[in-house]
């Protein structure tokens, strides 16, 4: 057996902060998990620290759902982000160590290619309509067949998914929160003219995505929803605050806009619910912080029996050690829906090296076995870990909302 004989944390900051697994069997094979948690990074690397490496030691790295069910069911204190990105991050560096032994990449093990490659979704945004247009047109221009398309809105200084720089969105700005405003109305009447504009630039052969970042009551969802059904949305993500599921019953009731929810969710508990009730088209949980590829395909199993498609959250605080375990997941699985691809900066990129390719608005995880990714642990140990927060939301009287 591949007996694990170590396996460490390693905590790198290449432009934004990082938690990596790597997991060593005895005969050199070693493996990589990522355990990225935004804003709340060093609970995890504690976690798997303290609470999961000294419980791995001297295992058979072979028995990936054995060790899976060992540290969920042997916590006791089941699900929550920390917990099942740690158990994320073990699961995602065993499918590593068991492809590079098996000399395949992770998506032969699951059963192999349902498709050529998958289809991923660009971040535009813009301060303006406008500069939102012409950046998404860029887009287009790159190959892109999808795009999620954000701009400011008038008369709030700051929107969700709209980055001071254009390339690269990073929320997670500051060593404490910054301090976002908001105002409803004012969002609400630029999300249609923005689609409006979108399609008379981009025509009809393009996806366009919204995130509207958990903001709106299901009821104001449903109104917007009903507004942007002209301009055929491939979806509106989370729309409303997912805790309470029947919620989106009420949105579903006075729209046919497809809806997106799930990248905070941890567990197949969390989507039970919305996808049993087929609530909404699309499940964005991904490998990190449902999980890992194990669970994650659990989700996405019970999710195909409703017609409920995927669409992996994968911003650029999931590193590419995620991207890659979701791109081979991604290509394996019967009902994905697309992948979302926000790209690295080349420093992240300089310290994971990977096999993932993008092309025609299409990534393919590679054929190099195992995950195809690796970490330059030297390089990686010159960025130190940078405090950083994501922000804080208000409303314009200063109520604390939903950021
Ligand atoms: O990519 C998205 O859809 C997001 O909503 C990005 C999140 O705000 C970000 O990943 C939080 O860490
Ligand atoms: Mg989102």
């Amino acid at each position: 057996m591949p007996k694990i004989i170590d396996a460490k944390v390693i905590v790198t900051s290449p432009g934004r902060n990082f938690v990596t697994l790597k997991i060593i069997t005895e005969d050199g094979v070693y493996g990589l998990g990522d355990a990225t948690l935004n804003g709340r990074e060093l609970s995890v690397a504690s976690y798997l620290q303290d609470h999961v490496i000294p419980c791995l030691i001297g295992r058979d790295a072979h028995r990936i759902e054995d060790i899976w069910q060992y540290l969920y069911k042997g916590a006791y204190w089941r699900r929550g982000p920390v917990t099942m990105s740690a158990i994320a991050a073990v699961d995602t560096a065993l499918w590593d160590i068991k492809g590079k032994l098996a000399g395949l990449p992770v998506y032969q093990l699951l059963g192999g290619a349902s498709r050529e490659s998958v289809m991923v979704y660009g971040h535009a945004n813009g301060t303006t309509i406008e500069d939102t247009v012409k950046t998404a047109l860029e887009y287009q221009a790159q190959g892109y067949k999808a795009i999620r398309i954000q701009c400011g809105v008038p008369g709030m200084a700051s929107t969700y998914g709209v980055s001071k720089d254009k390339y690269f969105y990073e929320p997670a700005d500051a060593d404490l929160p910054t301090e976002n405003v908001w105002n409803t109305s004012k969002y609400l009447r630029i999300v249609p003219e923005l689609f409006k504009a979108a399609r008379e630039a981009l025509g009809w052969d393009v996806h366009l995505l919204h995130d509207i970042h958990h903001r709106l009551t299901p009821i104001e969802a449903g109104r917007l929803g009903k507004d942007l059904e002209q301009y055929r949305p491939f979806w509106l993500e989370d729309a409303t605050p997912a805790e309470n599921q029947e919620a989106f019953k009420l949105i579903r009731q006075h729209t046919t806009t497809p809806l997106a929810v799930g990248e905070i969710f941890n567990s197949i508990h969390d989507c039970r619910e919305l996808i049993e009730n087929q609530l909404i088209d699309y499940i964005r949980a991904t490998v990190v912080h449902a999980g890992g590829i194990s669970h994650l395909r659990k989700i996405a199993n019970l999710a195909d029996l409703y017609q409920v498609r995927t669409g992996c959250h994968g911003a650029t605080d999931l590193s590419p050690v995620c991207m890659a375990a979701a791109l081979h997941f991604d290509l394996s699985i019967p009902n994905f829906g697309v992948q979302e691809y926000m790209r690295h900066t080349p420093e992240t990129d300089a310290v994971f090296p990977h096999a993932y390719t993008f092309a025609d608005g299409a990534m393919h995880p590679g054929e190099a076995p195992g995950l195809g990714v690796d970490i330059d642990e030297e390089l990686a140990a010159k960025y130190e870990y940078n405090r950083a927060f994501l922000p804080v939301n208000r409303l314009e009287d200063g109520t604390m909302f939903n950021w």
